[in-house]
């Protein structure tokens, strides 16, 4: 892409403080990113707030430049093109087990830029610098469900938006074991990351939290920049008496019937703690619903309900994309619930993780051995594809069904089913 090459000049930065010599740089760039998304143009205090979030997550901003001189009277050279965005952060890829990942996000062209092949560019250059750095994976949520395969990526897990009916009709089968209070939602500043960490690690598919997290949970930071004091929080104790969960909430307000409370943020460490969150969410009187717009697809509330037609969810979506960049790294990192032996024959757009791997586990552990020739591999499936059922949420058999998996041996897509299961539902409290 020589032309294009001359045409732009991409640079990679950090997150610049105020009066350091980068924050006009770092400052335009966010600028940049929120125009992309359609959001109105950032105040100074907000976009100070976006890039110390930023900086705390060590993000990387990578924008496109013009080289040749803009039009006249249009923006400025040094506004970006277009923006890309990453930080690294761990994956949970099932029993315990964490992998470092490279997540992108921020991804935007300016509408007279686009389709000259600037993602693709970011996206190459980005992704063979990672696999650099020795990254075995990469992750992303996408606007389009269109636009990543191309590049590897295919979805891992999957979640929902619910509407719970929280009147009379609503009923668990549970009897508490803990208890739950309500606090100054500034408390979660302090605790949430420590409670969202126990979680993390029991749950496969989950990505480490940004550091805006706890801001938001907290109502400290809105989507707007802005406080939130609408935000209100309430905490669980386990029968110890210590904190292993909590829920920000907000009120939706009387014009909304039936009068509804949204769920900011659940995070609940164990199985006790999530019904006894929903149990004090359907107390909550003058409300008869309560909408979450993450919640699993997998959810123990649906069995635990008398009445399971209480959850009304119509929207099941995509989350979690992954990008495997080593193919040996990835799957020897994972454990796996069974033993055996499957010869994976990946094809590769970006030539990232090409190659035929035999992949052998004994006592749950993976020796991986790319082979040249000579064997023949039991499945043929892209590195998207792989990566879709790396984490057990996407059934091979399925993608064999749909021609994205080709079995050469009958029964080998069943096979890759039972190694990739993991012991518990995938599910992906983390968008970025
Ligand atoms: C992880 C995230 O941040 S998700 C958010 C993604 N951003 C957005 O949705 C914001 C609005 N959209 C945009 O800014 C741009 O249209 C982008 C980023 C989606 C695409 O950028 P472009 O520079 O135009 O893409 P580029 O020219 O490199 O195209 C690369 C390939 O993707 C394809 N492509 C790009 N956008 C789309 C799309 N929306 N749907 C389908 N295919 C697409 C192109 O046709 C091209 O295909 P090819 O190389 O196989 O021929």
């Amino acid at each position: 892409m020589a032309e294009l090459s001359d045409d732009y000049e991409i640079r990679r930065f950090d997150a610049a403080a105020e009066g350091e010599p980068g924050y006009r740089e770092a400052e335009t760039w966010v600028k940049a990113v929120a125009f992309g998304f359609h959001e109105s143009t950032r105040t100074p205090e907000h976009v100070a707030t976006s890039l110390a979030t930023y900086r705390a997550d060590h993000r990387v901003l990578t924008g496109a430049y013009q080289t040749r001189g803009v039009a006249p009277g249009s923006l400025p050279a040094d506004v970006p093109v277009a923006t890309f965005g990453t930080l690294r952060k761990t994956l949970n890829i099932g029993f315990g087990r964490m992998l470092e990942t490279q997540l992108v996000t921020a991804v935007t062209v300016r509408t007279s830029h686009r389709r000259r092949g600037l993602l693709r560019r970011m996206m190459s250059e980005d992704l063979a610098l990672a696999k650099r750095d020795g990254v075995a994976m990469a992750a992303l949520t996408a606007s389009e469900g269109s636009i990543y395969g191309r590049f590897g990526y295919g979805v891992a897990s999957f979640e929902r938006t619910v509407k719970v009916d929280t009147t009379a009709r609503f009923s668990l089968n549970h009897q508490a074991v803990g208890s739950v209070d309500i606090a100054d939602p500034k408390i979660l500043l302090e605790i949430a990351p420590e409670i969202f960490d126990r979680v993390h690690r029991l749950t496969p598919g989950s990505i480490g939290r940004q550091e805006w997290y706890r801001q938001l949970a907290s109502g400290s930071l809105g989507r707007d920049g802005k406080e939130d004091p609408a935000v209100k929080v309430a905490l669980h104790y386990g029968p110890d008496g210590i904190v292993d969960g909590y829920v920000s909430y907000k009120f939706l307000g009387w014009d909304v019937e039936p009068y509804t409370m949204h769920v900011v943020d659940l995070v609940a460490s164990t199985n006790e703690c999530y019904l006894e969150l929903w149990q004090f969410l359907a107390a909550i009187d003058l409300v008869e619903r309560i909408t979450w717009e993450e919640a699993p697809l997998d959810d123990p509330l649906t069995w635990a309900l008398a009445d399971p037609r209480c959850i009304d969810s119509s929207d099941s979506r995509d989350m979690l994309w992954l990008r495997i960049l080593d193919a040996v790294e990835a799957l020897e990192a994972r454990r796996y619930p069974v033993d055996g032996r499957l010869v994976l024959e990946v094809l590769d757009p970006l030539g990232l993780a090409a190659g035929i791997y035999a992949l052998e586990v004994n006592g749950g552990e993976a020796a991986v051995e790319q082979i040249e020739t000579g064997e023949n591999p039991d499945l043929t499936l892209d590195i998207s594809a792989l990566s879709s059922i790396y984490l057990g949420a996407v059934c091979p058999v399925t993608l064999a069904a749909a021609g994205k998996v080709r079995e050469h041996h009958q029964g080998a897509a069943l096979r890759a089913r039972q190694l990739f299961a993991v012991e518990r539902a995938t599910h992906c409290l983390t968008h970025f």
